[in-house]
Parts: structure tokens; sequence; C-alpha cells
């Protein structure tokens, strides 16, 4: 093979020589700009071994400019601890991976001019995020972000998963626990949802507290970051963390120290920091909602995952894994039944279609055992008017004059319609604007729903049914 090592430093390159002349492959040297410009136009490359830091320019720019001319070269980067964030750079640029100097472990530099690994690696991450309940799917998008997060699992880094709801971010974050270092995934995974709990609970949570800590505290309990010491743990709706949850979270993901509540002794915790958010964080540090220090910490590597619609390609694989988990093997989906799949944006990605195919398994008739369009009841596709979602969720009232003309339009176009379903949605929609007018009603009554279920002329039986039904 042909190997290019490039560093300023002569011990690397000697080091290099004796790694790979004996066995018979042909070494290329360089230690700056002009070096590796000649030496890439000399020989086609295979693999390329490249410094971050040199004199006269970036490893980046030079792990470009090898990609240009040899876009099939595998590229390793080698960096000081204090430049992680441009190795991470790096692989996202296309690097295969990235190596700590001084080298501590040199399994991963042989593992690299062995080609016959590189599917061996593939496919064994590609299984192991399957066990772990994730679908990678054909799509380059998915094997992309995989291929990142499977890089990024056995460092030791926080790790940021991104993405619209129901896209598998709390799945990603599972599979990113079992592809760690042997050291963390024998720890548990453990998930925190940092948007569904009060402050004062989440901070409990969190930390764990001390007997008598406040009332109800009876005994004393561990909280997430003690309990996954030795594990993952995810922050999931990390952007609906409060500022004063924000400011803690910050000092334990400096110091790795923090106490529980109501107590005095500091703990620590060997727990890997996973985040997960559908906010977009930047933004809300703009808005001064999110702490830009916080951010900092959660994102050494961020991991986007794309929603459903971008990767159609995929959603057979999905829907077919979804009804095996669900101990539905035995069904199969018509053409018909898989073309309003593929019709539909999916706003709710793999959650909608999870959602979906249960649904639909569910109307089938005794015995049948091939879901039909009629058993599938696909939102209408409300959503593929441009930016509405499923009219349920739509801010703007979800019983809207074009959700209704929607409606009408289908059954022009021919497309299956269950009046049942429309008619159940309804019921859910209308009791969500009534929700919200009763707690408007509610807030500006103080709190009083004697008060409020007054001014509504309802009783406040009535106002409380309409207030707990969507708790
Ligand atoms: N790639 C995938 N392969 C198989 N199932 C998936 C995949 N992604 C998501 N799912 C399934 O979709 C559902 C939603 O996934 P998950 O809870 O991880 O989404 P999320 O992005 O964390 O959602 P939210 O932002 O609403 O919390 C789960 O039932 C999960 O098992």
């Amino acid at each position: 093979m042909n190997i290019l090592t490039i560093d300023d430093d002569r011990e690397i390159l000697d080091f290099f020589h004796h790694l790979f002349h004996q066995k018979g492959h042909q070494l290329y040297f360089a230690h700056d700009k002009s070096s590796t410009e000649k030496a890439i136009k000399r020989t086609s490359l295979e693999i390329a071994f490249i410094d971050l830091k040199l004199p006269d320019v970036s490893g980046l720019q030079l792990l470009k400019k090898v990609k240009q001319a040899h876009p099939a070269c595998k590229v390793v980067m080698m960096t000081g601890y204090s430049t992680v964030q441009t190795a991470v750079e790096a692989i996202k640029l296309g690097a295969e991976d990235y190596i700590e100097k001084p080298f501590e472990d040199i399994t991963l530099i042989e593992k690299v001019i062995q080609p016959e690994k590189d599917q061996q690696d593939i496919d064994s991450y590609i299984q192991l995020a399957k066990n772990s309940g994730l679908i990678v799917g054909k799509s380059q998008s998915m094997k992309e972000v995989v291929r990142i997060a499977s890089k990024f699992a056995t460092k030791n880094l926080n790790i940021l998963i991104d993405g619209e709801t129901g896209t598998g971010k709390e799945v990603m974050a599972r599979y990113i626990h079992e592809a760690s270092s042997k050291k963390q995934n024998e720890g548990p995974f453990l998930a925190l949802n940092c948007g569904a709990v009060a402050e004062q609970i989440l901070e409990s949570e969190l930390f764990g507290h001390e007997s008598g800590a406040f009332t109800g505290a009876a005994k004393t309990r561990k909280g997430y970051f003690e309990l996954a010491s030795n594990g993952t743990l995810l922050l999931d709706e990390i952007g609906e963390a409060s500022m004063p949850i924000q400011v803690k979270l910050l000092r334990v993901l400096e110091s790795r120290e923090f106490m529980r509540v109501g107590g005095e002794k500091i703990l620590r915790t060997g727990a890997r920091i996973l985040a997960a958010t559908n906010r977009n964080l930047r933004r809300e540090v703009e808005k001064n909602r999110f702490r830009e220090d916080l951010l900092f910490r959660l994102e050494a590597v961020t991991i986007t995952i794309p929603p459903l619609r971008e990767r159609k390609e995929d959603l057979l694989e999905i829907s077919y894994f979804i009804l095996n988990k669900e101990g539905l093997s035995h069904l199969t989906l018509s053409e018909e039944a898989l073309e309003l799949l593929y019709e539909h944006e999916w706003p709710g990605n793999i959650r909608e279609l999870t959602n979906v195919l249960l649904r639909g398994s569910a109307e089938l008739e005794d015995n049948a055992n091939v879901i039909l369009p009629n058993h599938l009841y696909i939102p209408l596709n409300v959503s593929k008017v441009k930016g509405q979602n499923n009219f349920i969720e739509t801010d703007s009232g979800p019983i809207s004059a074009q959700w209704k003309a929607e409606i009408l339009k289908s059954i022009d176009r021919g497309d299956s319609l269950n009046l049942s379903h429309v008619m159940e949605d309804m019921k859910k929609a209308e009791l969500q604007v009534s929700r919200e007018i009763a707690k408007k009603a509610l807030r500006t009554a103080n709190g009083s729903q004697k008060e409020a279920a007054e001014k509504l002329g309802v009783n406040p039986r009535k106002l409380r049914y309409i207030l707990n039904e969507k708790n």
C-alpha cells in the first residue's frame, strides 16, 4: 500500500517507518505544505496519517487536499489532546478516525492498513445498532450519522444529539452507550427527561437528596449522576432545563463533582454524558434561554439525525422492524399501503410511523395478515401543506379551514379516508382547544377554578375534566 505520513516531528516519521516498512508497504513522508503537495502528485495513495498542527498549514486543509486528489484514500488524523475539537471536525470532513499523541494504543494504526477490516467494522456497527433498536437503513445520510456516532462512541467525549421529535435521539443514545468502551457500557444507560418534571424534582432526580432535605424526602436517594456513574447518562430534552438547573449542570460537567440536595459531602461522577434536544440550542443561546458555556461543554460532538421525510428509502426496513418488535412479524404491508406511507411527510417521524402501523394492525379483521390502505390512518397529509404540522398539534388552531379543505380535496383525489378516525381526532382536537381556553381563563383568574368556570359558563367539575384530560 502507498502510505503517506505528514508530520513535522521526525520521531513520528521514524516510528511509522519502523511500523510499516518491513511489512512491505511503500512509504512517503512530508513535513509541510509544499512537501505534501509534491507527495500527493507523485503517486496514488491508499492511506494518509496527517498531523493536525503543522508549521505552515493546518492538518484540516491537507485532509481536504488529500481527499480531493485521492477520494478513496483513508485519512487518520494525529492530534495532541488540546486539539480534539478539530479532530472532530476532521471526521466530519471524511477522515477515518483520529489518534491522540503520544500513541498509547497502536492497534488503531495497524487496523487502518487492513482493508478487509473496513467492511467488517461497518457490518458490525450496523448489527450492533440494530441490536440496540436503531435501524440504519439504506440512506446515505443515516449511514453517515451512524458512522460518526460509532467513531465517537468509544471516545470519552460528551455528545449532543439533535433532530426533530421522534427521529430516534434516545435510541441513538442507547446505541452510543452500547458501542462505547467496555468500561463504560458495563454500567447502566439512564435517561432523564429534563422537560418532564418541575425544577425542584429535576434537581433531586439529577443529584439525589438526603433524608429530610425537603418535605417528602423521607429517605436518602441517589440521583442519576450517581446511579450512572460507571455508565451513560442521557440528559433528554436538555433545552427545557431551567437556568438554575443549567448552572448546576455546568458545574458537574466542568468538575465532575456535585452534592445531593441537602447534603454536604462532595460526590464525583464518572458518567459519560449525552444530551438530546429537538430545539436549536444555538438559537436558544442567542435568545438568552440557554447558557453558551453549557452548550460548549455538551457539544464536543454534535450528531444530527435526519428527519424521516429526508430518508424515505429507509421506510420499508423501519416499518418491518417496528412490526417485528411489536410481535407482528406475520403481517405484511400491501403495495398500496406502502405507497401511502411513502407519500406522507411524517412530521412526527418514526414515532408517528410506529403509531400508524400499530393502529393499522389493530384495524385488521380476524385472521387477516395484510395491511391495506384502508387500515392505515395517516393524518391526511396536512403536513404536505408547507410549514404546517399534523393538525392536532398546530398552534394556529387545529380545526382550521385549511385542514377541512384538505380532507375534502383528498376525497376528490380518491384517497382512502376513515371517517371514524377523523371524528376521533376532531374530538381530541376539540379537547385541546378547550384546554387552551380553560388554561387561559384560569391564568386570567389568577388560578381560581371557580372564577374561571363562571367566566366560561361551565361548572368547575367540567373545567377540571377539561384541564385534566390531556394530562
Ligand atoms: N432508527 C430507528 N430504528 C428503529 N426504531 C426507531 C428508530 N428511530 C426511532 N425509532 C423508534 O421511534 C420511536 C421514537 O424514538 P425516540 O424516542 O428515540 O425519538 P426522540 O427523537 O428521542 O423523540 P423526542 O424528541 O420526541 O423525545 C421509538 O419507539 C423508537 O424505538
